[in-house]
């Protein structure tokens, strides 16, 4: 397990500074939750982890090693995984395939589409082993884009774990997903905890309660807290920032 280091990481738009000075230690095989008010900075902070965007300044390390050079492509390789904005669902072809591909890309073997699925038996069995945990092995044979919403969610969520990253970067992987579907999807996150470090954004406060093992805040790009989940619901600064919005600290 590796964990994840970000030390003074800065980006700005203009005079709009987005990323201001943000430091955080994950700890290797911890669920770590960023919340924050709407547009605080979360989606931007999560790209430059991933390497979708560059940082003006500042470092961001896997282990001891600094990755804030390296190109996404690069970050990957070293098991640094984004699930939900990036991913590329093949909408012609099902779950199962979808899969086999991102495992195929992994294993870096020539890229070749399915000629005769049958033959492919390796690549099949760690896909449906990616599918199970992300809870749709029942639906390995619907094409993508049969898939509702919320599988379509699980689908990414089982691409990233075909990569076998050991640092999962989560961005809002409930958006969109309601009800029962959420509650399952939340076993299955739950599930997955302590194999690989994570890195949480989400809206939905329940979920990131039920599921974090510390929480940071980010409010107008800078982390205001950090804490265990309990130390943040009772947080007076962190609850004054939350005032006015939606999502409650529940
Ligand atoms: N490419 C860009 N150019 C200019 N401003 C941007 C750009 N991308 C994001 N911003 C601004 O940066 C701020 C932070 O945006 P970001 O999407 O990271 O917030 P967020 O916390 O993820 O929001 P939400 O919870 O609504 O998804 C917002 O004010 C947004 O308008």
């Amino acid at each position: 397990m590796t964990s994840l280091g970000v030390s003074n990481l800065c980006k700005s738009y203009g005079a709009l500074k987005v990323t201001d000075d943000v430091s955080l230690s994950v700890e290797s095989g911890e669920l770590h939750a960023i919340i924050g008010p709407n547009g605080a900075g979360k989606t931007t902070l999560i790209s430059q982890l991933s390497g979708q965007l560059n940082c003006d300044s500042g470092s961001v390390f896997i282990g001891d090693r600094d990755i804030s050079r390296l190109t996404m492509p690069q970050r990957v390789k070293l098991g640094l995984a984004r699930s939900f904005q990036i991913t590329s669902i093949l909408p012609g072809f099902t779950a199962l395939e979808n899969v086999a591909l991102a495992v195929q890309a992994r294993e870096g073997s020539s890229f070749r589409f399915f000629g005769n699925v049958a033959d492919e038996a390796p690549l099949n069995t760690a896909a449906m082993t990616a599918l199970r945990e992300a809870g749709l092995d029942h639906r390995a044979q619907v094409l993508a884009r049969s898939l509702s919403h919320g599988e379509h969610r699980r689908l990414e969520l089982a691409i990233a774990l075909a990569t076998q990253p050991k640092v999962l970067l989560l961005d809002e992987p409930l958006a969109g997903v309601g009800g029962e579907d959420a509650e399952s999807f939340v076993e299955n996150l739950q599930k997955l905890k302590g194999r690989f470090t994570m890195v949480l954004i989400e809206h939905d406060m329940e979920a990131v309660f039920a599921l974090a093992d510390r929480v940071s805040v980010l409010v107008y790009g800078r982390i205001i807290a950090t804490g265990t989940p309990e130390a943040i619901r009772n947080d007076p600064e962190v609850r004054a920032a939350y005032l006015g919005e939606e999502e409650e600290l529940v």
